[in-house]
């Protein structure tokens, strides 16, 4: 990928898109095509089609999808299926048709069986039934690395997928209900604390374990693929190591400085058991991660970003 080439990085708005963004920027690619939700919506495959004629993007990096928690991932579950098979079918079959010498897609850690063995290998895919939580969201995650794989398979295109554990980190979505588990406990605690609340309610029965990423790692692992893989096989990415959500509860209430009650409210479904890549693959190739979780999260509670994200809120009182 030379650093004059012209690369569409699709979801730039977006906490992966944004870093994948950051890190191309600073290893000195400097031609990178954005666009918004509002200015293209990738639903749309006449819009999609005009977008490539115009652009001719040479390499793609596909961080654009409909994404959330799990609250948010077994609500809405028919926009979950509908959005990303239309966005991923839209952008992989232009990108064949325009020439495209390079596309990431990016899966999900949740495409693995529910009951999966841990640590969970790539060949693992289709082993055993889903997450009932987010099964419309796994089954569209499988269907785009199916094409991308199907697209190799017939027209020869370089079309590689990765599969990313759970991730936190700048850009993230702080929504109480819809985001993800982690920036939901660093907000509930943050304001808990701020505020003197007695107790803050963590879901489910605290027993899932997660494996946790930042997303810088991610950006710079997919810039390493980009650089160092062409084969049709998925590749995990994550750290290789993981946590109860109970432990998770007691790093955050350690590093927020809550000083409160901590309850798990049983009512909520706890999803997948353990979710743990083996990322042996990604390993032999040449990849490891750099930033811990605990590293991680003190970084972003120290970010202007944290305090952006959280300053329409009550929040502002500990920004
Ligand atoms: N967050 C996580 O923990 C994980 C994420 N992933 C994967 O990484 C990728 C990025 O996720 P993440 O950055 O967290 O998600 P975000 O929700 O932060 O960003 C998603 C991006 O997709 C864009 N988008 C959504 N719908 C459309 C549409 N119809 N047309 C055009 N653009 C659209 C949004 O654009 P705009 O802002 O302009 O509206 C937004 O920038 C996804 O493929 C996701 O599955 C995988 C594993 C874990
Ligand atoms: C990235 C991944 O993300 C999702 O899968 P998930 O890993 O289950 O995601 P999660 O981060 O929302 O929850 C992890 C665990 O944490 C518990 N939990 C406690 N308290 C809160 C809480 O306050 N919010 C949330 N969201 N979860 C909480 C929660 O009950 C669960 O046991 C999928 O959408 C899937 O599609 C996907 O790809």
């Amino acid at each position: 990928m030379e650093l004059n080439a012209r690369i569409y990085v699709a979801g730039h708005r977006g906490m992966v898109g944004a870093a994948l963004v950051r890190r191309l920027k600073q290893a000195g690619y400097f031609n990178l095509i954005t666009r918004s939700s509002q200015e293209l919506d990738l639903r749309d495959q006449g819009a999609v089609e005009d977008f490539f004629s115009l652009e001719n993007p040479e390499y793609v990096l596909l961080a654009a999808a409909k994404v959330g928690g799990i609250l948010a991932n077994n609500t809405y579950r028919a926009d979950f299926l509908y959005d990303n098979l239309m966005i991923q079918s839209n952008v992989l079959r232009e990108s064949q048709r325009r020439g495209v010498k390079k596309l990431l897609f990016l899966g999900s850690s949740c495409i693995y069986p529910k009951m999966a063995p841990q640590p969970i290998k790539e060949d693992y895919l289709l082993t055993g039934p889903l997450e009932p939580t987010n099964e419309p969201y796994a089954i569209a995650k499988i269907a785009g690395l199916k094409l991308c794989e199907a697209y190799r398979e017939q027209y020869d295109c370089n079309f590689i997928t990765a599969m990313p554990t759970n991730l936190y980190g700048p850009g993230d979505n702080y929504h109480p209900q819809n985001s993800h588990v982690l920036p939901a406990l660093l907000r509930r605690f943050a304001e808990a604390q701020a505020l003197g609340h007695p107790r803050v309610v963590v879901w489910g029965t605290g027993t899932p374990r997660r494996e946790f990423l930042h997303v810088d790692d991610l950006a710079d692992a997919c810039l390493h693929l980009m650089l160092h893989y062409n084969e049709v096989a998925p590749v995990n990415i994550g750290t290789g190591r993981d946590i109860s959500i109970q432990e998770l509860a007691e790093l955050v209430t350690e590093l927020t400085g809550y000083l409160g009650e901590t309850v798990f409210d049983f009512s909520h479904p706890d999803g997948t058991p353990r979710k743990l890549l083996d990322v042996s693959r990604l390993h032999a190739l040449g990849w490891q991660h750099s930033i811990g979780l605990r590293e991680g999260i003190e970084a972003v509670l120290q970010s202007e970003d944290w305090r952006r994200a959280t300053s329409a809120s009550s929040l502002s009182v500990v920004a």
